[in-house]
């Protein structure tokens, strides 16, 4: 099959809303196979909550009326929305109920009927890869430049060296080639970054800015390419005739070409924009080439820039004959393996394997093959509380809602990032959240007004935002202490966001790997942090796909995180008044979810414009479900989702007609879906790479590349053009 062959998706070969026994609800009622240790119990609960704890029917009575069919509708009463279809009813004489019961009722499907059964997951035993962070040595026992240390110490406040920075600084140091792979947020940058600028200061003859680059760091992310150029800078505080430099697209070529001709002796950029310059700048040009470094390397592989690496290296090679090659990541996969053999000469394999581990013995020495690297699966940061969610698609919006407000509004003190697969799910959802857990939306009503509550600020950062934008949300939620990031993978590598204590995983992704570097933006350098990630009942078999890369992830009830609506008395159903609740009670956690739900499905159904911005987002989520590679093919199938169900997590309240996966479809005319970027079939090899990569946001920066969603706002220079000599 091509490589956009299976992106066609013909809604008519989907489910019917009705037809909620579809293949997939149907394969999730059977076991899970039983596989690395992760055993679903033969008895499976029922989505559909017992009856314990509800109110007595009389109390029913008022809110919702009596379903006659799985698929019908109930009434919900949900506050401040007004029609003159169902004339309210009186409730008590108090003024919140009088204003509670002058709503009428809004026709909302049922969410907590006809739902798949959720499958027990049962915790498993598996044995995560652990590595120590810090080691007791400092940087002053190795042999670095006083003023080195002194900034190590004084500018970055950094004591102790992590285990990593302990391995791999001294080989880097002698000069030798490296192969490296250590845990998120374990201190690579400064593993390269400390000898880098270490040989560079010390060099016999001054570095004049003149001569151009002595190192090269390719990283696969604009923002990943500023927070290197930043650890860069900070240690070059004392050697200020080096100067470090970015090329990173999204900024005019004009200027990035005008730096260059003056002068960059450590360039950090992204591969596709390097490429750019070495066929369009003159004046680049790498006679003094000394360091090759490679941060998050499988992910540059992995982008399919396979090519534009090898177009570097040839670059690199006309004009230099030795420089010192460094790869790293936390995850190394066989194509940096291949890398590393054509690559490296005579490369030292790094791999914090435990706290006992030296080079001394032969078989220690083995550990850190390669291969064995690659075999050995991904170490987890120790701290970091893995967990999964199953949430039956029409649940899915209302399940998210109630854990952010859950987390980020009652616990407060949470920092959370939330990651999607499409750059329109991330608007979209940026949006509905921002406008109804927020309260924007009636906000002319009193009792809707927003809450003053500065904890739930929602940023969003996606591939198809401008630059300048996108600088200004990184660095912004690079410095608050509170809020949530919806983003997609363009923030899942290498970006060093402190203070994040939730990650959450809305879709799945692609790859263990990615869920790796996913979960590593929290718990980085030996700190506490927590993941989940949300599952339908039918992708329920990819915990066993983690388990079987020792990844384990402990499950989390849906029911607890629907509980938390209990907090929030703008979801209160209204027979229950004023009445204070009491812990818990199941059927009041369901109205208020279906409040919630109605609140999201008014909101998307007030427009033209915003039901047809839902389709959009709901388009592109089913898109990219049509790209997960062929390994997991069959647990996120497009004909296991139930249409009408997921189109209820996009607030919409059926299923659209006529849906096709193109972006440029209009309701009636299915569209094949073409790549956004034609050069990626002939760069990528075959479909699962090319799935990997529209599935990713990740942006070269070449502006003749992956073609932009409409923008917000137009490009300008990088919004800190301080950080940019
Ligand atoms: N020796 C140290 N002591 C304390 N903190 C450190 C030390 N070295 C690095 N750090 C801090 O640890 C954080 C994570 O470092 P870094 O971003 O280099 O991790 P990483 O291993 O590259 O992560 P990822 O795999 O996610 O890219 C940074 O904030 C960095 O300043």
């Amino acid at each position: 099959m091509e490589a956009d062959e299976g992106l066609i998706l013909n809604v008519s070969s989907l489910p019917s809303p009705e037809s909620h026994h579809s293949a997939g609800h149907k394969r999730c009622r059977k076991p899970l196979p039983s596989k690395d240790k992760w055993q679903p119990k033969a008895l499976k609960r029922k989505l559909q909550w017992a009856d314990e704890g509800a109110p007595s029917k009389q109390k029913h009575k008022l809110s919702v009326s009596p379903i006659k069919k799985c698929t019908q509708e109930a009434n919900i009463c949900v506050k401040g929305n007004l029609s003159s279809k169902s004339p309210p009813k009186k409730h008590s004489a108090d003024r919140q109920n009088e204003s509670l019961s002058s709503r009428p009722f809004i026709k909302t499907s049922c969410l907590f009927k006809n739902n798949p059964e959720i499958p027990e997951i049962r915790r498993g035993g598996v044995k995560q890869v652990q590595e120590k962070v810090f080691t007791s040595d400092s940087f002053s026992q190795l042999d670095l430049h006083p003023h080195l240390v002194s900034t190590i110490t004084t500018v970055l406040k950094l004591s102790s060296m992590t285990s990593v920075q302990k391995q791999t600084i001294p080989v880097l140091l002698k000069g030798k080639d490296a192969l490296v792979r250590s845990q998120t947020g374990s201190g690579k940058t400064l593993a390269y970054g400390i000898p880098l600028v270490q040989s560079l200061q010390g060099m016999k003859s001054k570095i004049q800015r003149s001569d151009g680059p002595y190192a090269l760091i390719l990283v696969p992310t604009r923002e990943l390419a500023l927070q290197s150029f930043d650890t860069v800078q900070k240690l070059l505080k004392p050697f200020t005739w080096i100067v470090p430099g970015v090329l990173m697209g999204g900024e005019k070529r004009k200027s990035e070409k005008a730096r260059l001709r003056k002068g960059i002796n450590i360039l950090i950029s992204t591969p596709g924009r390097l490429i750019d310059h070495i066929k369009s700048t003159k004046c680049i040009h790498f006679h003094r080439i000394q360091w090759l470094i490679m941060d998050e390397a499988d992910r540059i592989l992995d982008m399919g820039f396979e090519k534009d690496v090898t177009v570097i290296l040839n670059a690199l090679n006309a004009e230099s004959e030795r420089w010192q090659n460094v790869l790293l990541s936390a995850t190394l996969t066989e194509g940096v393996t291949r890398l590393a053999d054509i690559s490296l000469h005579d490369p030292v394999s790094i791999a914090i394997v435990d706290e006992t581990w030296d080079r001394t013995t032969p078989e220690q020495e083995a550990m850190c093959s390669p291969a064995r690297m690659v075999e050995e699966g991904f170490a987890i940061p120790e701290k970091l509380k893995q967990h999964v969610v199953l949430v039956p698609s029409k649940l899915r919006l209302v399940t998210l809602a109630a854990f952010i407000l859950g987390k980020c509004k009652f616990e407060k003190r949470h920092k959370m990032i939330v990651f999607f697969s499409s750059c329109e799910q991330v608007e979209f959802h940026h949006e509905l959240l921002l406008k109804i857990l927020l309260g924007g939306q009636k906000a002319e009503e009193p009792e809707r007004l927003p809450l003053p509550s500065s904890h739930l600020k929602f940023l969003r950062l996606h591939g198809s935002m401008g630059q300048e934008e996108r600088t200004a949300v990184f660095q912004e939620f690079l410095q608050c202490k509170t809020g949530i990031l919806l983003c997609t993978d363009v923030a899942a590598r290498g970006l060093d966001l402190p203070q994040v204590t939730w990650i959450v995983q809305y879709n799945a992704p692609a790859s263990p790997a990615e869920y790796v570097h996913r979960i590593g933006r929290t718990a980085r350098i030996g700190c506490h942090g927590n993941s989940l990630l949300v599952l339908t009942p039918s992708e329920a078999e990819y915990v066993n796909s983690l388990a079987s890369h020792k990844i384990n992830v402990s499950e989390m009830k849906m029911e607890d995180i629907l509980s938390s609506l209990m907090k929030d008395d703008r979801f209160k159903g209204r027979q229950w008044g004023n009445k204070k609740s009491r812990g818990v009670n199941p059927q009041e956690v369901r109205e208020r979810a279906t409040v919630l739900q109605t609140e999201f499905e008014n909101y998307v159904h007030s427009s033209e414009g915003t039901v047809r911005w839902a389709k959009k987002a709901l388009q592109s989520f089913l898109r990219s479900y049509t790209t997960y590679p062929k390994t997991l093919k069959h647990i996120f199938h497009i004909k296991s989702l139930h249409l009408g169900h997921v189109a209820k997590s996009f607030g919409l309240r059926d299923a659209p007609q006529n849906l096709s996966t193109s972006m440029a479809a209009s309701p009636g005319k299915k569209t094949k879906l073409k790549p956004k970027r034609p050069d990626l079939r002939r760069k990528t090899q075959g479909k699962g790479r090319l799935a990997e990569i529209l599935r990713s946001e990740y942006s070269s920066g070449m502006d003749s590349g992956v073609s932009k969603v409409k923008r917000k706002k137009k490009h300008g220079k990088p919004g800190n053009q301080k950080m940019l000599t």
